[in-house]
This record gives C-alpha cells, sequence and structure tokens, in this order.
C-alpha cells in the first residue's frame, strides 16, 4: 500500500507571491509541488513555464511533479528536468510515441508518469503500466482550476487500481481536480493514493491547515 500523498497545485498560488506561497507548502503536511503546465494548443488555456518551475525550485524542499498539458511533451523534457522537475507526466492523448517520452523522462533523470482525460478508458495503460511510477487520472476536463469534480472518476480510480493489483505493481493513482475535504476519503476507498489540490488550499482562510485535514482524511 503506498503512503497517501498531498500535491497542491501552484496553478492557485498568488503569482505575486511565489516564493511566500512556497514556504507555505515546505511547511505544511504537504508532500509535493503539482506544477501544471499548459500550451493554450492542448489545452485552452496557457500557464507558465521553465522560469516560473525555476523560480519555485529555488524554494521549494519537496518534488515537483510537472504534469505537461502540451502537445509534443517530447519537444521539452530535458528542459523541464534541467528547471528542477523531479516527476514529470505526459498526457496519453499528447504523444504518439508514450513508451519513448516516458524513457526519455528517466533518461532525464526524473520519474515518469502518464496522464489520463477525464473518459480516456483506462484500459490504454495495459501495456504501459509497468513503465508508470504514477498515473494521474484527470477527474475534470483540464485546462482550469477552480472546477467542479466529476463522480465518474470513482469507478475509474476503482478499475485502475484492479489493473494495477492484478500485476502486482505500485504505480501511483494520482487525481487532480476539484479535490476537496468532501471526496478525497472516497477517493482513497476507491484505491487512489496521490491528491493534486489547487483551490481548495489556495482559496481557503487558513492552507496549512486545509493541507493538514486533507492528509489526515486521506490517512483515516
Ligand atoms: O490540471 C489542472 C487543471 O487542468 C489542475 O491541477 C488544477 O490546477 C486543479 O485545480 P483545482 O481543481 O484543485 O482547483
Amino acid at each position: 500500500m503506498n503512503s497517501k500523498l498531498i500535491a497542491p497545485s501552484m496553478l492557485a498560488a498568488d503569482f505575486g507571491n511565489l516564493q511566500r506561497d512556497t514556504e507555505m507548502v515546505n511547511n505544511s503536511d504537504a508532500d509535493w509541488f503539482h506544477i501544471d503546465v499548459m500550451d493554450g494548443h492542448f489545452v485552452p488555456n496557457i500557464s507558465y513555464g521553465m522560469p516560473v518551475i525555476q523560480a519555485i525550485k529555488k524554494h521549494a524542499t519537496k518534488p515537483l511533479d510537472v504534469h505537461l498539458m502540451i502537445e509534443k511533451p517530447e519537444r521539452y523534457i530535458e528542459e523541464f528536468a534541467k528547471v528542477g522537475a523531479d516527476i514529470i507526466t505526459v498526457h496519453y492523448e499528447s504523444t504518439v510515441h508514450l513508451h519513448r517520452t516516458l524513457t526519455q523522462i528517466e533518461d532525464a533523470g526524473c520519474k515518469a508518469g502518464v496522464v489520463l482525460n477525464l473518459t480516456t478508458p483506462v484500459s490504454v495503460l495495459e501495456d504501459i503500466l509497468p513503465k508508470c511510477y504514477m498515473v494521474l487520472l484527470m477527474s475534470i476536463n483540464p485546462g482550469f482550476g477552480g472546477q467542479k469534480f466529476e463522480d465518474i472518476t470513482y469507478d475509474r480510480v476503482k478499475k485502475l487500481r484492479r489493473m494495477i493489483d492484478e500485476r502486482g505493481l505500485d504505480t501511483r493513482i494520482e487525481i487532480d481536480g476539484g479535490v476537496t475535504d468532501k471526496n478525497i476519503k472516497q477517493l482513497v476507498e476507491a484505491g487512489a493514493d496521490t491528491f493534486v489540490a489547487g483551490s481548495h488550499v489556495f482559496k481557503s482562510e487558513d492552507q496549512t491547515k486545509t493541507i493538514a485535514t486533507l492528509k489526515t482524511l486521506a490517512n483515516s
């Protein structure tokens, strides 16, 4: 059984106070920084790229979990590794030669994972699963923070959990989009172990306490 990890999404941080928000995550019960890279092509939004990741890395004391929502991510893997990514996930839908892209991530010294859009069947992972450190299941349509969690995610997590267990693997299952204190326990029960939370954390009054509550609920 993997430990339960919380990864606050820096997309919801205050970019004018990035150092402050990075230190808040450092000093909280969070485990990773979740970094959303969007290119305005793969998803209808543009977020940030290498310079901002580098700025976060400068102050971060925890691993950077970099989620690439970009077309042909294989063009930039080495650059993301260079600015400090520890884990890099790419969308199944964004790269033609997925196995080659994951190898490229590993060769760059990072842990490699695959992301599935909300309704891409988890069965497409059958052959690539042994190569995945983590699978990220989107629980919203990617592109924006603050959206409502989609309930179809629970069944998707259960299916993926079965696939992982049947193969005797320890692949992490990360959930991203609309994660809150209201659904995290049910997600753990379904078989997830890694949780991205953006607006629920950064829009709360006491961010450190919100992270601590998520961690406690995930472990209860
Ligand atoms: O990948 C994405 C958005 O596409 C996410 O990481 C969001 O940033 C999660 O934000 P919340 O739904 O938790 O506000």
